[in-house]
């Protein structure tokens, strides 16, 4: 269970920028103006002018013509005396530079050079690049600039790949030691095509000197698409998951294949770039984004913190280049500066022809077609992602706001009242004897909280005419004052009221209606429950206990007939990447070193599932993002201006996970040991457990931990689920219980074709219980037919590839707790 306050329903803002790739005039005062009275928030500006990059390049030219070919010395190194002259980069000067400090610096997004490359398998390419990026941070820096985007890092070098990345996250780890204040985002493409890295003109690539690059030259490069992620994966690790360090993430026009899109959705983006040419024409003429990108941006919107939208190339800001419609934007903006009109009140206006942003109009149509929030995305809003401590309301006493939270629930308690109203009826079909002297049937609700069981209960009875007779036992002192009031203010003094610890309560007795439990030992008569109801469940299902709990309270039940509610629970488990979850963690690490090895409650969001099965149908988008026919995701249909005021984007469909169960608990347990006479306590190794699942992963990624879910049948079909897969079929909109995430100390990387084993234990001592997890990972290779013939199996085999174990282990108390 988590413990989440109900927040008001936020209206979603866009917050949207203007990015020109050869933005000629400063972004001045008057410039952010402009931007926003056309409804932008922010502009992006370069840091550095022409001139200084004419500067670099002869200063590099000069150089690179003093120099004689790099040759290795007789220790076989090029990294000789010989070979080392050093170059440096004079500072900036005005000409260099159209940005100064001033009041509009914080409207703006700074862009470092996107023609240096800090990848360049040439040292002296990629230390002229690093020169150049470290005076444009530290520049920006002194400006007072807060948000920094830095073009991606080329992957491609003749017959290299990827040969210099560290090069590139070096200089990005230094940047963001040189200044503390800015944000950087890392510009990167969804894939890593080699055909958008081809060089322009005043690029520092070609000057890569020969000696540097492969002689064989002929591997054609290939598209690949999780290289960029690939890459992005060594800078941050580099960086050592630094908060500071984003990614600005641009949509292509042709959307890669959804593992590839949910990927991006785990990491921190923080921006959305869309190119102008992205964009698509519908029937009427106007810019629209296709189904497959409206529902990806829906998506990233109802992040805790949705990204920003860089418009890239749409045109200039309207009227800083013409001084009549700057007037006239600005006097429009003047008079209704908040209520830019929709498209479709620009079009009613008869206006089309003269949208000088149509893009941008578009985009704010689409901010007012986002869908409102779920239920449970209100009930959680501001606490997607943000980690927070399993409750143990076994040894800690519950506060009454927490109740109150999990109250909220709309399915929890009505399905209780499902299952209770069925029970009583089979009761009475089947003509089961009760235990109840009077024929009613003996109904006990243990831990009862602030009592909603109880009046569901007591709600099933009235439904179904099945009398009752309610015992109800609560041991924290507090909840207990509200059952006792509530007994007399809402139950007519129904209920029995006990308290006490569930394990020491000796059951509904006779003979004394006083149920202060200091009764004449000899008068008293304890007679057996019917129907047992508890929530005792967490996150994983066992985890606060009900299994350690209930045993100590199951001799009561009625021997032949008796039935719990529930009856039974499994807790269920899948591999997740969650970079952003471990980056809390490790934040933690300094003040708690035992974090990484503590799970958490958590409403997970930015994740990834490494395992799934494949790809919904109806959300199927083009495989190649190259390819030219654009397919039914692209259609500009339900995009459409016209249209669109009311349409919602089409929802985001991800895979499906591979969620597999890891073990179960039911009540009736044949195997609970009898009390020893000399211990107060029942032996608790029947409750251990341990499982092994192996989860195949298709694609490459990184595993930062495990999801867990649990299931319970409450009574015959009627079921609880948060497992993802199951969840909607038997719980829809159930709120109560936020998945629990069990992390890697440290994160394991999964091959393409691999495979990820999850050995997982639930240990107890008779005293605590803990878990302890540790995962490996393989790579999956096919069997050759010679092979599957011999072994008689034709499914894939490990390979020596790596077995990487991690391991964690957290502990709860069983102590009786301490109460009246
Ligand atoms: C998760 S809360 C559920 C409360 C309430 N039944 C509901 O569904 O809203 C679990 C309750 O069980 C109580 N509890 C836990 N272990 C108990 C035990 N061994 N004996 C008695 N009460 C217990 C806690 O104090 C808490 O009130």
């Amino acid at each position: 269970m988590q413990t989440v306050p109900e927040t008001e329903d936020p209206v979603y803002s866009f917050c949207i920028g203007q990015h020109e790739s050869n933005r000629q005039l400063p972004v001045s005062s008057q410039a952010i103006h402009y931007a926003h009275a056309s409804n932008y928030d922010m502009l992006t500006t370069p840091i550095t002018t022409s001139h200084f990059h004419s500067r670099v390049l002869s200063l590099l030219s000069s150089h690179l013509a003093s120099l004689d070919p790099p040759d290795y010395d007789a220790v076989g190194t090029r990294g000789t005396s010989y070979n080392t002259k050093a170059v440096t980069i004079p500072p900036l000067t005005p000409d260099d530079t159209p940005l100064t400090p001033n009041e509009s610096i914080s409207q703006v997004v700074g862009i470092t050079s996107s023609w240096i490359d800090l990848c360049s398998p040439d040292p002296l390419i990629a230390e002229v690049s690093r020169q150049v990026l470290m005076l444009e941070v530290a520049y920006a820096a002194f400006c007072g600039i807060s948000y920094l985007i830095i073009p991606g890092p080329k992957l491609q070098h003749g017959g290299l790949h990827s040969e210099g990345l560290i090069y590139y996250a070096r200089a990005i780890q230094e940047a963001l030691n040189i200044a503390p204040y800015i944000q950087f985002h890392i510009w990167l493409e969804m894939v890593d095509n080699p055909d958008l890295e081809a060089s322009e003109m005043g690029d520092l690539a070609p000057f890569v000197r020969n000696e540097f690059l492969e002689p064989s030259e002929d591997r054609p490069a290939k598209l690949d698409l999780f290289g960029t992620w690939d890459a992005w994966e060594i800078i941050r690790t580099t960086c050592k998951h630094h908060s500071r360090l984003l990614v600005a993430l641009a949509l292509p026009k042709h959307l890669p294949v959804l593992p590839v899109q949910t990927r991006w959705y785990s990491e921190p983006v923080h921006m959305l770039t869309i190119e102008g040419t992205t964009f698509i024409k519908n029937p009427k003429g106007y810019p629209v984004l296709s189904k497959g990108h409206q529902s990806l941006i829906a998506r990233f919107m109802r992040l805790r913190t949705p990204p920003w939208i860089l418009l890239c190339d749409v045109g200039p800001i309207p009227g800083l280049e013409n001084d009549d419609e700057s007037q006239s934007v600005a006097s429009a903006a003047a008079a209704d500066k908040v209520d830019f009109p929709t498209i479709a009140q620009t079009m009613s206006q008869g206006k089309k022809h003269q949208d000088p942003t149509p893009q941008l109009s578009y985009m704010r149509n689409l901010q007012q077609r986002q869908p409102p929030r779920t239920p449970i995305e209100r009930f959680g809003t501001g606490y997607q992602d943000y980690l927070q401590a399993p409750l143990q309301p076994l040894t800690v006493n519950l506060e009454s706001i927490t109740y109150e939270v999990f109250e909220k629930d709309p399915i929890k308690y009505a399905w209780y009242e499902r299952a209770v109203a069925k029970a009583l009826n089979d009761w009475m079909e089947q003509k089961k004897p009760t235990s109840g002297p009077d024929g009613k049937v003996v109904v006990a609700v243990v831990g009862a909280g602030r009592g909603p069981l109880v009046t569901r209960a007591l709600r099933a009875s009235a439904e179904t005419g099945v009398k009752i007779e309610m015992w109800v036992v609560e041991k924290n002192p507090n909840a207990f004052v509200l059952l006792q009031r509530h007994n007399e203010t809402i139950w007519d003094g129904a209920v029995n009221l006990v308290k006490s610890d569930m394990r020491s309560w000796k059951g509904p007795h006779r003979g004394n209606t006083d149920s202060s439990q200091s009764l004449d030992a000899a008068s008293v008569k304890h007679t057996p429950i019917d129907i047992l109801i508890s929530e005792l469940l967490g996150s994983f299902g066992d985890n606060e206990l009900s299994p350690e709990c209930l045993d100590g309270v199951t001799h009561l039940l009625n021997p032949g007939h008796g039935i719990s509610i529930p009856s039974s629970y499994s807790a269920h488990l899948t591999p997740i990447a969650a970079p952003k979850l471990y980056a809390d963690i490790c934040g933690q690490r300094t003040s708690n070193p035992a974090a990484p090895e503590t799970p958490y409650v958590v409403m997970l969001h930015a994740i990834d599932y490494l395992s799934t099965t494949s790809s919904p149908a109806s959300a199927t988008v083009p495989t190649s993002h190259l390819g030219s026919s654009i397919g039914s995701n692209h259609s500009a249909s339900g995009g459409g201006v016209r249209n669109s005021a009311v349409t919602p984007p089409p929802v985001f469909e991800p895979p499906v996970p591979i969620v597999h169960p890891a073990w179960s608990f039911s009540h009736h347990n044949p195997n609970i040991p009898t009390q020893p006479a000399s211990s107060s306590t029942i032996p608790n190794e029947h409750n251990v457990r341990q499982t092994r699942l192996s989860f195949p992963c298709q694609h490459r990624g990184v595993c930062h931990g495990l999801a867990g879910y649990f299931e319970t049948v409450l009574y015959d079909d009627v079921e609880l689920s948060t497992n993802p897969v199951t969840m909607e079929t038997k719980s829809s909109g159930m709120i109560s219980w936020f998945p629990i995430f069990f992390p890697l100390k440290t994160p394991l990387y999964i091959p393409d074709g691999g495979e990820i084993v999850v050995t997982m234990y639930r240990q107890t001592d008779n005293r605590k219980v803990w878990y302890e997890w540790m995962v490996e990972v393989f790579r999956l290779e096919p069997r050759t037919s010679a092979a599957a013939a011999a072994e008689n199996s034709s499914s894939p085999q490990r390979t020596d590839y790596r077995t990487i174990t991690a391991a964690a282990v957290v502990v709860m108390d069983i102590a009786e707790s301490v109460s009246g």
